[in-house]
């Protein structure tokens, strides 16, 4: 190595001149890059799936071709060199260009793959949390994709220091650090290379040390910033929800499915119940806003919300993964929502048991606390409608049935009309006033709940609402059916037409008679669960489960009462099944 004959002065020129247009380059690229890299993600189309491969096609071509390219485009015989009076060849202008054009797909491809990663759900939370389009990129899809951009920045600003072949046919002068190696190489060979090169490495081996330092982890620095949230007595300030009619028509297609619902009530506890893919959730994004009908209507004590965007609904969306931004830990989440109450925000954290989990990220959190912290989220900004996504299909039994109660208790705190999407019938009839029932993108029936429970429209409904072992008999007066054997069963609710009916009723609301009742004969004895067992008895020429101490065995006759209020009657119709005995 020459270390003597190294031209310093030229050396460092050569070193700054990379390093700006590196810099810059690099800008020029996270400028335009990391939009594409969105919008080639999100825009869904053929279009974005050429531009997309276009946009790779610099990895592909040798770097001589690129410079060639870039000379057709940009050189002084081009539109552009003309317009630019050949600036952009020969200049340090040239060398920025066929830089970023060089290394732009490392930024666009990292951008891509790292914005496919980000849920949607979570960008739909954030704008039914009141975040506009433009918030909901910079802190929920930027925010998320941040660690794969930076290393898709990082790789690109070496490429474009190292860059050669492109370079050195638009701009050969200023010389770039590659350039002037490649020169000095050619006037003084071998030991003039040491000394040029051992630099280029170090600033490159700089820059990557420099964007490896690691950054506090996620929790420890929200949590830093995190103002803590006193413990205080559970004071809900907020009425009882006021009455305010929801009225929405839909109708929706997508892949072949056929949306097509419509209903009008007045209650402030809503459910939604069908089967799956009978477009519950499909319903919900349209009540948030979250997709456009091709055709419909929803008002809200009598405002028209069809015409705003979600961010301007005013709802609270909890969807079905709950929808929490893993980067921000509870107590961020909780006042993420745009207009966030901090006072509802303590209350809600405190009532809901958040109150020592608030530096956790949702990693770090079960299932049950991740759900009441989507909860809370939702509670702690103004709105009028609460749209719940099957919140409890994620947990066990136990949970569920803990998290269930205190839902139905909270609903009688908040302001908020709440729609709860199950298929849950004993969900639905905890936690709802009136039911909308749907069945293949139809309505099968909507009303009051209990009404609706006891009078179910058809064997489709009854069987959404948790009718099993369904039972022929004859409605034979408006509050009495006959089952056979001369067993008539009284029956409340609605007065029924008389005539062939079916019915059925929960294994849970039959209870043994001491005296009284109806004679009954247990037919078939199953295992024992939870301390009881599950029968099947012969009640007049029905058969029909029933949930007993587990003493009960085959064959045994036992004496039967059944709650008027807990049947289940509908019409029986042509195609009905005939009776299992
Ligand atoms: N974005 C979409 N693109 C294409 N099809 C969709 C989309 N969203 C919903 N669908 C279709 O619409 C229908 C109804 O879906 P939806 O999610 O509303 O059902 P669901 O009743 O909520 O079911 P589940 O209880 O399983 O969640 C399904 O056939 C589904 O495939």
């Amino acid at each position: 190595a020459d270390w003597r004959g190294a031209d310093l002065a030229a050396l460092s020129r050569a070193g700054l001149v990379s390093i700006a247009s590196a810099t810059l380059a690099s800008l020029l690229v996270a400028l335009g890059g990391i939009p594409l890299g969105y919008l080639l993600v999100r825009v869904p189309g053929r279009g974005m799936a050429l531009l997309g491969f276009v946009v790779q096609l610099p990895l592909a071509l040798p770097p001589l071709a690129s410079g060639i390219l870039l000379l057709f485009l940009l050189g002084y015989a081009s539109p552009l060199g003309r317009l630019t009076g050949g600036m952009l060849t020969d200049s340090f202008a040239g060398i920025v260009l066929a830089e970023a054009f060089v290394s732009a797909p490392f930024l666009i491809v990292a951008a891509r793959s790292s914005f496919a990663a980000v849920d949607p759900a979570l960008e739909d939370v954030a704008a039914t949390l009141g975040h506009r389009p433009w918030a909901v990129f910079r802190h929920v899809s930027l925010a998320l994709s941040r660690p794969g951009i930076q290393a898709g920045l990082l790789l690109t600003w070496l490429r474009a220091f190292g860059e050669f072949g492109a370079t050195v046919m638009v701009a050969y002068h200023p010389y770039s650090l590659p350039v002037y190696t490649y020169v000095a190489f050619g006037s003084e060979g071998l030991p003039a290379m040491l000394p040029i090169l051992l630099p280029a490495v170090l600033i490159a081996m700089l820059v990557m040390a420099l964007s490896l330092r690691r950054r506090a982890p996620v929790a420890a620095r929200q949590a830093a910033g995190a103002a803590p949230v006193a413990m205080r007595a559970p004071s809900p300030a907020v009425a009882a929800a006021p009455e305010q009619p929801l009225d929405f028509t839909f109708l929706w297609h997508r892949n072949g499915f056929e949306l097509d619902v419509a209903w009008q009530t007045r209650a402030s506890r809503l459910c939604i119940l069908g089967a799956s893919g009978s477009g519950k959730s499909a319903t919900l994004r349209l009540l948030a806003g979250l997709d456009n009908p091709d055709r419909g209507t929803v008002t809200l004590g009598g405002e028209d919300l069809g015409a705003r965007p979600a961010h301007a609904r005013g709802i609270a969306y909890v969807p079905q993964t709950f929808g929490l931004l893993p980067h921000l830990a509870v107590a961020q989440q909780v006042r993420f929502g745009v207009g966030c109450d901090p006072e509802r925000a303590r209350v809600w954290t405190d009532r809901l048991g958040l109150s020592d989990l608030l530096h956790r990220l949702p990693v770090e959190l079960s299932v049950g606390q991740q759900q009441r912290v989507a909860l809370a989220r939702a509670l702690s900004r103004p709105g009028r409608l609460l749209l719940l996504d099957e919140p409890f299909s994620a947990l066990d039994a136990t949970l569920r049935g803990e998290l269930r109660d205190e839902l139905a208790a909270f609903q009688q705190d908040i302001e908020m009309t709440s729609i709860l999407v199950t298929h849950d019938p004993e969900e639905a009839l905890l936690l709802a006033d009136e039911l909308l029932l749907l069945d293949g993108g139809r309505v099968l029936q909507s009303g009051p709940a209990e009404a609706i429970f006891r009078r179910p429209a058809n064997e489709v409904a009854a069987r959404l609402l948790g009718a099993r072992m369904a039972a022929a008999g004859q409605a034979v007066a408006p509050h009495s059916i006959d089952i056979g054997g001369g067993i008539l069963l009284e029956v409340a609710g609605e007065a029924l037409p008389i005539g062939p009916i079916r019915w059925a009723v929960h294994p849970g609301r039959v209870a043994l008679a001491e005296a009284g009742g109806h004679p009954a004969t247990v037919i078939e004895a199953g295992p024992v669960r939870g301390g009881r067992r599950r029968l099947l008895v012969r009640l007049g020429d029905s058969v029909f489960p029933f949930d007993a101490n587990p003493g009960l065995s085959h064959s045994q006759s036992v004496r039967l009462s059944i709650d008027p209020a807990s049947l289940q009657v509908w019409p029986r119709q042509m195609l009905d099944l005939p009776t299992r005995h």
